[in-house]
This record gives structure tokens, sequence and C-alpha cells, in this order.
């Protein structure tokens, strides 16, 4: 199903390499096709967020290339980073519309598409909190709704659910999924985790470090929605003990 997608953005032979020789990144090849859910799975190091930044254009590739195919504007990408990043002295309205501030647009002209993405992540009863008002899981939840607040077709993001206890994380697993549904978005998606690697992809991304690379691609062909019992089911063990055994192989590469 996947390869009938039509393709969004092609990376190809992509490296990074930092002062002091560091080579974050070496011959990155990746294809992402509209809706794909990637997850980039890899040990401390192996350049998961340098592609990341490289693919958000907030940094240049050493050599290679990242092609968007059709028109590609500024609105194109959202990111969510491991911390919410919130203004904490604005409300949470306030910052859902921060990207459209940013263009230079009025609250008032965009009200309504604040309003529904804080409806989508569940949070319209609580426009005019503060940020030190909302839990941990709240406060994603609410860069998560501005990072799609424009309606990008790609989101990225760089571990969103690191630090959070795991049953806000499962649960935000769980909207997430149903939130990618209704918007249509693809994401591309950082993550240590194997079982959420598992659970949120259909295509995971195993990468090692010095330097990092590519070490193999897993395809989780599994249907979405993704009810909570993918969780326990026999599917979703194999596909976790063939993503460990990736990730284990990328570290002794390592
Ligand atoms: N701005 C920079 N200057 C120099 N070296 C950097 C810079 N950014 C990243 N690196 C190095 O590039 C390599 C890849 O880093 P990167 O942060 O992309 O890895 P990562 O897989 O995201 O790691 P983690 O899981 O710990 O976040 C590391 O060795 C890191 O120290």
């Amino acid at each position: 199903m996947n390869r009938e997608r039509r393709e969004l953005l092609h990376v190809s032979g992509v490296d990074k390499v930092f002062a002091g020789n560091v080579e974050a990144l070496r011959g990155l090849d990746l294809t992402v096709r509209q809706e794909d859910f990637i997850s980039l799975l890899g040990p401390s190091g192996c350049g998961k967020s340098t592609a990341l930044r490289l693919i958000a254009g907030l940094s240049t590739p050493t050599s290679g290339k990242i092609e968007w195919r059709g028109d590609h504007g500024a609105g194109d990408i959202g990111v969510v980073f491991q911390e919410p990043t919130l203004m904490p002295w604005a409300t949470v309205s306030q910052n859902v519309y921060l990207p459209f501030r940013l263009v230079g647009k009025s609250y008032n002209s965009v009200r309504d598409e604040v309003l529904e993405a804080l409806k989508l992540v569940g949070l319209e009863k609580f426009q005019n909190a503060y940020p030190r008002e909302l839990s941990g899981g709240m406060k994603m939840r609410v860069s998560i709704a501005r990072a799609m607040v424009t309606r990008p077709r790609l989101i990225l993001m760089d571990e969103p659910f690191a630090a959070l206890d795991e049953i806000t994380r499962f649960k935000l697993n769980n909207d997430l999924l149903e939130l990618k549904a209704q918007i249509g978005c693809t994401v591309i998606f950082v993550t240590h985790s194997v079982f959420e690697s598992v659970f949120l992809s259909d295509r995971i991304v195993v990468m090692a470090a010095r330097p990092g690379r590519v070490t193999e691609e897993l395809r989780v062909d599994e249907p979405y929605p993704r009810p909570e019992s993918f969780r326990t089911s026999a599917a979703f063990a194999d596909h976790a003990r063939r993503a460990s055994e990736a990730l284990e192989t990328a570290m002794e590469a390592a």
C-alpha cells in the first residue's frame, strides 16, 4: 500500500560533518511518501536529530540532497521537540497561534484554526489556561497542536514523549495516530523506544553511530487504526523482536 502513495520528499546521499570531523551522518537515503509514519530508531549519537534538523531546513547537508516533490513552502513542516517549549507568559491559545503570528497573521483571522487544533488534541476547554496550570502530557498536546495548526504536510517529532510517564505516553501514542488519520499528514518520529516505534510506524529506519548511518529498514505492515490490543498481540511481539535485533546489530556495528 505504501508503494502507491505519492512521494513527498527524497533524501539522497546526505552527509553531515561537524567541526572536529564529527560524521553525524554518512550517506543518508530516505524516500518519504505521503501519509508515511516513519520512525528513526537508534542509539544516542547516531544522527537522528541531525537528520530531522536537515529535513526541517534548520541545517544544511555537507553533501547530498533533500528534494521536495511539488511545491514546497514555509507552512509544509511542523516540528515537535522533546520539551514542549511553550511560552510561559502566554495562554494555551496564544501558544498555538504562534506559527501564524510569525507570518504576520492576526489572531482574529485564524481563531477558528487555533480552536480546531486545540479541539483535535482535546484541550479546547483549556484555551485560556497558562502552561504552568497544565500537566506534562497536556503541555505536549499544546506543542502538538501548535505544530499542526497550519496543517503542515510533514510533522517532525524529536522524542516528543520521552520525558512522560508510560501511561501518558501510551495515551499520547494512541492520540497521535488518531490525529494523524484525521489530518492526513506524514510523520517522521525520532525515538529510542522499540515498542513506541512498532506501535506507531509503518516503517522503522534503524541507525548506528560513528558515523551516523542507516543499517536497516523494517516494515510494520499492520493496518491502521491500531487498537490498544495491538500492543499485547503476537504480531506486535514479533515486530518488536525484529526491531530489537536490528537495534542490537546497529549498536554492535558502532
Ligand atoms: N552542532 C553540532 N556540532 C558538533 N557536533 C554535533 C552537533 N550536533 C550534533 N553533533 C554530533 O553529531 C552526532 C549525532 O548527533 P545527533 O544529536 O544527531 O544524534 P542523536 O541520534 O539524535 O542522539 P540522541 O539520541 O542522544 O539525541 C553526535 O556525535 C553529536 O555529538
